[in-house]
């Protein structure tokens, strides 16, 4: 039996620029993804860094430009049919009709899947009891808060008892308590053996659910590793200076960028700025020894472990744009 239950590999895929129409847009430039079985794996990135069109290749949805896709072992550019009859999609827009009930909904999906009525009947009993949803079985779905409506379309997911499930960020829009429900559940769904692809845009969420985090930001993979080795393999400690008046930005970054073992960053409308530092205090001394010596004054300064938020931040930013580069 092959280790993972998703291999994907060398992944592109341009958007755009067909007929003369628009500028060609580099989704993916190279994405490799390698997803043990009976595992969470969590493909993290900000807003358009390529997540969605990642998951629709590897559903089937789409055809990438080149690259491969192996599911459980199935080729799915070579057999689709055989991938989408053993995956579980879930999506950011739950495919739920709201003029059914939650159990007329996975009825006519357990139907959709060739059930027949008993059984599909049972199933989708089954499932809502499963998902908490019996208080709300037979009321209109479209009645359902956005949490309960996120547990039906992920129990529709489930309907064929799939090996492998994607779930396309299955918290956005959620509150607290919905998102931390719906860990429970992709908690209880791979304590059964089942393998989970999720993407996310939230550092907590990859923490807390996933076994390998793959990050990913413009298209290309930026980071893979646990949890813990990311924050590891990200510099140890950030430190932060607010500057004094006005100062020069350009020399600013330089020192920051030599002493620091990272990119410095501000935020916008900031006089604060950040650079990771290998060694800690001793780093920082030297930092404000060498602004000082170019006559920039720090007013404050801070040394800190970095903020789950601050590992993604310095990961992220720092991603060349293979569009800018190739319109260079
Ligand atoms: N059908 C399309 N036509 C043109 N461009 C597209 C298409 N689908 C995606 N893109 C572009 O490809 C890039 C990656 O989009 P994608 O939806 O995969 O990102 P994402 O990481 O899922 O982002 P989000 O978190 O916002 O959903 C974006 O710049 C997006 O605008």
């Amino acid at each position: 039996m092959d280790e993972y239950a998703i291999e994907v590999s060398g992944l592109t895929k341009t958007f755009g620029g067909t007929f003369g129409r628009g500028e060609p847009h580099r989704a993916l430039g190279g994405v490799d993804l390698q997803v043990k079985r009976g595992t969470v794996h969590a493909l993290l990135g900000p807003n358009g860094a390529g997540k969605t069109t990642t998951v629709r290749v590897i559903s089937t949805l789409l055809k990438p430009d080149e690259g491969t896709v192996t599911v459980l072992g199935t080729d799915a550019l070579a057999d689709p049919a055989k991938v989408r009859r053993s995956i579980g999609v879930s999506g950011q827009y739950a495919a739920v009709d709201g003029n059914l009930t939650g159990w007329e909904n996975l009825r006519m999906v357990a139907r959709l899947y060739g059930l027949k009525r008993k059984a599909a009947g049972a199933r989708a009993d089954e499932l809502i009891s499963d998902f908490r949803l019996s208080d709300a079985r037979d009321r209109p779905s479209r009645t359902y808060s956005g949490g309960m409506r996120r547990r039906l379309d992920l129990a529709g997911s489930l309907i064929a008892r799939p090996g492998v499930v994607i779930l396309d960020e299955p918290t956005t829009g959620l509150d607290p308590r919905g998102r931390r429900e719906m860990w429970a559940l992709i908690e209880n769904l791979v304590s059964t053996g089942t393998s989970v692809l999720l993407t996310t845009q939230y550092l907590e969420e990859a923490d807390a659910l996933a076994d390998i985090i793959t990050v990913i930001d413009k298209g290309v993979v930026v980071a893979k590793g646990t949890a813990a080795e990311l924050k590891a393999a990200s510099q140890s400690t950030l430190l932060t200076v607010e500057m004094a008046g006005g100062y020069d930005r350009d020399r600013l970054v330089a020192v920051l960028a030599e002493y620091g073992s990272g990119e410095p960053y501000s935020h916008a409308h900031s006089m604060a700025w950040h650079v990771p530092v290998a060694h800690g205090n001793a780093s920082a001394a030297a930092i404000i020894q060498a602004l000082s010596e170019s006559g920039m004054t720090v007013s404050d300064f801070t040394v800190d472990a970095p903020t789950l938020d601050d590992v993604f931040l310095n990961l992220t930013s720092t991603t060349p744009d293979k569009n800018e580069e190739r319109a260079a």
